[in-house]
């Protein structure tokens, strides 16, 4: 297993190029069984969770071919399709259960197994099965699998009010929507600009639907659904996490693609703790000047509210702020297992329930670390480059499934960076 070895100390210059968006990507992957025409996708990230999905639409059916290096995925989906995903593959990764929307839309019924939870959160996916069941859809959980059926072979419209705005369910629903009988409305719907990305897709491929990046989307069911190419969002997670390092190291960095309006709540946040952001002809340049990073309270919201996934990053930043910061993750139940490995660099950080309470140290010191999940891996990295000292971070299967390149782009703005296998 590979580990990443970091020497801290240094600050950064340069450019980092942002990835296409993975959640993005994830989402519009599933979208080709809808349809009988190819759908490629341009902007593609290489990440392990791409290569999960391609190997999930292939076992289902469709024709999944990386080009370019990974950069654009071909896609086709005309041939006979095995409605059961497997096991063996959903267990890989949770956002597999977006192939059950697609699946049920097409053929009128599916086998999905349930992903089951993970490192951050029990996970369940009642608000998906909820919204399908009222377009028609009978769900019943047999030996691990959802098996799922459109009573009378077709889903239909209906008016689906979510408890709470899930990203998943909002993209399985909107999919299953496209081709159902009927008009299908989500109030309380996610906004993330992964699912604007996604409903850009479905209407270039013929769907109609309105309302994406607000709390309500409309969906006017149609009786099929052609090709399109569709180039992927910018991957404004990667995006964050590569703004942050700067900001913990010190220097200035501009990151290709980047958009401010991707992660208005997060700038918000540089800005109070004194990191400059600012929009460039090609994206966003991000500095430190000389003096202390200020405290600051961070409460984490769907979208547009500072997001889930720069927790973890941003923990690392506040680690070494003048004063206290408190951070409230208000999305996952468990998502703070980066703090104890935080804490054996050095870090002061308490945690209550979903509060972490981080009272700024001057300096972090490098030590051995072990990730637990994506983002937590990712905020040990940013630490150990504002370590003194040596960070080695194991289990960097983690790390994978959404940077690629990271010793790469780390590398180029100056930072020290390898990785070793073992
Ligand atoms: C592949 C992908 O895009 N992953 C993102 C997606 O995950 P994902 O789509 O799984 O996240 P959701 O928005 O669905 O989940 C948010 C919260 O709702 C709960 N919930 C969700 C569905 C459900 O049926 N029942 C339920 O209780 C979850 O347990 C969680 O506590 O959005 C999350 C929130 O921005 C991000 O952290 C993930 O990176
Ligand atoms: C939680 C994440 O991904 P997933 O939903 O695929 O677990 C993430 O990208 O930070």
């Amino acid at each position: 297993m590979d580990s990443i070895l970091v020497k801290g100390g240094g600050s950064l210059k340069g450019q980092i190029p942002i990835a296409g968006a993975k959640n993005a990507c994830l989402a519009l992957m599933p979208a080709t069984l809808l349809s009988e025409e190819p759908l490629t996708l341009t902007n593609a990230p290489r990440l392990s969770d791409i290569r999960t999905m391609t190997q999930l639409l292939q076992s289902l059916g469709a024709e999944v071919t990386s080009l370019q290096d990974g950069k654009v995925l071909a896609m086709s989906c005309h041939g006979a399709i095995n409605t059961r995903a497997e096991y063996d593959i959903v267990r890989k990764m949770r956002a597999s259960n977006l192939v059950l929307g697609p699946l049920l839309a097409r053929e009128g019924h599916a086998q999905v197994s349930l992903p089951g939870g993970c490192a951050i959160g029990a996970r369940p996916m009642d608000i998906h099965t909820d919204g399908l069941s009222q377009m028609g859809a009978e769900i019943e959980l047999k030996d691990g699998y959802l098996l799922a059926k459109a009573k009378g072979g077709r889903l239909k419209g209906a008016v689906i009010d979510f408890p709470f705005a899930s990203v998943g369910a909002t993209e399985n629903i909107v999919m299953a929507a496209s081709l159902a009988k009927g008009t299908t409305v989500i109030n309380n719907a996610a906004r993330e600009p992964e699912i604007v990305d996604l409903v850009e897709c479905l209407r270039a491929m013929g769907a109609q639907i309105e309302g994406e990046g607000t709390s309500t989307i409309s969906v006017q069911g149609v009786d099929r659904l052609g090709g399109t190419t569709h180039r992927v969002v910018t991957d404004r997670i990667e995006l964050g996490t590569y703004m942050l390092a700067p900001a913990i190291c010190g220097g200035q960095v501009e990151l290709l693609g980047g958009r401010i309006n991707l992660l208005a709540a997060f700038c918000d946040k540089l800005d109070a703790a004194g990191v400059t952001v600012t929009e460039t002809a090609n994206g966003l340049s991000v500095a430190r000047a000389n003096g202390d990073i200020r405290a600051v309270d961070v409460t984490t919201e769907p979208f547009p509210g500072f997001p889930t996934d720069l927790q973890a990053q941003m923990m690392a930043l506040l680690c070494t702020a003048k004063g206290t910061s408190v951070l409230e993750e208000k999305i996952f139940e468990n998502r703070f297992m980066h703090a104890p490995e935080l804490i054996r660099m050095g870090a002061d950080i308490e945690v209550h329930g979903g509060t972490a309470t981080v009272k700024g140290v001057d300096r972090l010191k490098g030590a051995p670390v072990m990730a637990t999940d994506l983002r937590a891996s990712v905020s040990l990295i940013l630490a150990g480059l504002a370590a003194e000292g040596e960070t080695k971070v194991s289990r960097v299967y983690h790390l994978d499934r959404g940077y690629e390149h990271v010793v790469r782009k780390l590398s180029a703005v100056g930072a020290q960076i390898e990785r070793i296998a073992e």
